[in-house]
């Protein structure tokens, strides 16, 4: 299983390298790094396991995360965090194919288990976007998302690209609310 150790943090050189792009047929190495990530995340959300294995809460993690320079995250959202609705997924190959010009902002700021302090600010990102991405058989799906998953997939995606999420914190004014965010409520 995934613990913290795993998880490398601010300064690591591959958090900033853009991830490579998986091939299919998938090797079973990389459907089993996939599946035990989307555990981790499961695992990290309960109070006992968080407790037991010393797990930072979370939502979403990438591979570059854990040392691995390729091209899949993994999101898990429960129907409680997720307005009634579970939203769990491992996707290969993520992209966003279209978004809003409209933004939208988790209101106390974001947190990542690869960043080790609190980094206070207003992180703005497109309320709804359109994302291509392959599932472990290599399916291809088109999702559009919006409020939080939309959120997460974002943050998640940037890890691909080397981008982590106080880069989008403006340096002059962190706290200030664009005119073209709008809170997620
Ligand atoms: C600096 N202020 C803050 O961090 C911050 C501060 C307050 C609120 C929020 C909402 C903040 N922001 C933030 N909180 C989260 N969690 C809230 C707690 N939760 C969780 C915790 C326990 C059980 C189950 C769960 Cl679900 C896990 C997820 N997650 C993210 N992010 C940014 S997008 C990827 C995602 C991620 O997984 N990060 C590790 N941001
Ligand atoms: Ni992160």
């Amino acid at each position: 299983m995934i613990t913290m150790k795993d998880i490398i943090r601010e300064g690591h050189p591959t958090l900033r390298k853009v991830a490579e792009e998986v091939t299919f047929p998938l090797d079973d190495a990389s459907k089993q790094t996939a599946q035990d990530m989307l555990e981790f995340v499961k695992n990290s959300q309960d109070p006992e396991l968080a407790e037991k294995y010393d797990l930072r809460p979370g939502v979403g993690i990438a591979a570059p995360q854990i040392d691995i320079s390729k091209r899949f995250i993994a999101v898990y959202l429960s129907e409680e965090e997720n307005d009634g609705q579970e939203f769990s997924r491992i996707m290969f190959n993520p992209k966003i194919i279209s978004h809003s010009a409209g933004k939208t902002a988790l209101p106390t700021g974001e947190g990542c288990l690869s960043v080790d302090r609190k980094v206070a600010g207003i992180v703005p990102r497109a309320a709804r976007v359109k994302i291509q991405y392959f599932d472990q058989d290599g399916q291809k799906h088109e999702e559009r998302l919006r409020n939080y998953p939309a959120i997460v997939v974002q943050h998640e995606i940037d890890h691909l690209n080397g981008v982590l999420f106080f880069d989008r914190i403006d340096p002059d004014n962190p706290l200030a609310l664009p005119d073209d965010v709008e809170l997620l409520g």
